[in-house]
């Protein structure tokens, strides 16, 4: 690749270690204070590919210096038993930030469990009540693949007032809360999906362009506008080889800035859960 495409990525490993240098600065000085930031993280079932994402999280736990409590379920668990344990993680004050790994099983409703989890301990950011701030422009504890998104712009000194931002995507995690966060910076925000008609007519407006779909290369190079900045946040396994949503090869001759898949996105959100961690851990210091 030559220097004129590379100065295009978005290095998500390095900007996700630069995250995490001053996580650890903060977990350091928490220490000190006699405090050990700790998330609480539960997994039900075995789910091959939640297991690798939780060991992703507790490895950058490991590193930042934050202490990670890892509570494996079996699959069979039940709801009850799942909200009796979210209560307790509530309750113990030594546990700063929870997660409940998603997806879980059929027989449990997502929705309820989010809802039972502490606002001031959710990492996540999936609770309806950090949801509804985000919505208003208080941006406190939110969905970290978005605000990883954000971060990254900030990072490139992208200014989003006034532009077109196009999200493809418009699920709870990713794409409302994305939507969210640009309307919260005056961008002009598309909101695209699987039911949209006439995909094309969309993306090839948009000057900031967020993926986020989990279909294999749904963006082609006709897609994309010239210069526009384009966020890949799409994983499918096949073969074991990893692709984006976006037709990265190709697209990349296109777009001004570009995430790659895999080392765009994906590192940043696992960063940004760090710093969440630190941040409910401050808060329920002041407290
Ligand atoms: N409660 C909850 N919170 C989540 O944040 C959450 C979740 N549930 N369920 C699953 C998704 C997925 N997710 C990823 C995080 C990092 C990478 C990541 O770092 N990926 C590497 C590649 C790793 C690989 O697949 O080999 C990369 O993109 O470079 C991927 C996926 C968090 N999720």
């Amino acid at each position: 690749m030559n220097n004129g495409s590379e100065s295009k990525i978005i290095d998500g490993r390095k900007l996700a270690k630069k995250i995490e240098r001053e996580v650890k600065e903060d977990a350091d000085q928490l220490r000190a204070q006699g405090v050990i930031p700790c998330l609480a993280s539960i997994l039900v079932g075995d789910d091959a590919a939640s297991k690798l994402y939780i060991s992703l999280k507790h490895r950058a736990c490991d590193r930042a210096g934050i202490l990670a409590k890892d509570y494996h379920l079996p699959s069979e668990t039940s709801q009850g038993e799942l909200t009796e344990l979210i209560e307790r993680l509530n309750q113990d004050d030594e546990v700063h930030a929870i997660l409940v790994q998603l997806p879980l099983p059929e027989s449990i409703n997502e929705q309820e469990v989010m809802e039972t989890i502490d606002p001031s301990k959710d990492a996540d950011g999936f609770h309806p009540f950090n949801m509804g701030r985000l919505l208003i422009g208080n941006e406190g504890l939110v969905p970290c693949t978005p605000r990883g998104i954000i971060r990254a712009l900030d990072e490139y000194q992208v200014n989003v007032e006034g532009k077109h931002a196009v999200v493809v995507g418009h699920s709870n995690v990713v794409g409302k809360p994305m939507a969210a966060m640009l309307l919260n910076r005056n961008a002009t925000v598309s909101v695209c999906h699987v039911y949209t008609q006439d995909l094309n007519k969309f993306t090839s407006q948009a000057d900031i362009l967020i993926v986020a779909t989990g279909v294999k290369h749904l963006i082609r190079e006709d897609m994309v506008k010239e210069g526009s900045i384009i966020f890949d946040v799409g994983i499918t396994e096949e073969n074991g080889k990893i692709y984006g949503d976006v037709d990265y090869e190709n697209v990349i001759e296109r777009a001004s800035l570009i995430t790659p898949v895999p080392g765009g996105v994906g590192p940043v959100t696992v960063s940004i859960l760090l710093e969440h961690v630190i941040k409910a851990c401050r808060s329920s210091i002041k407290n």
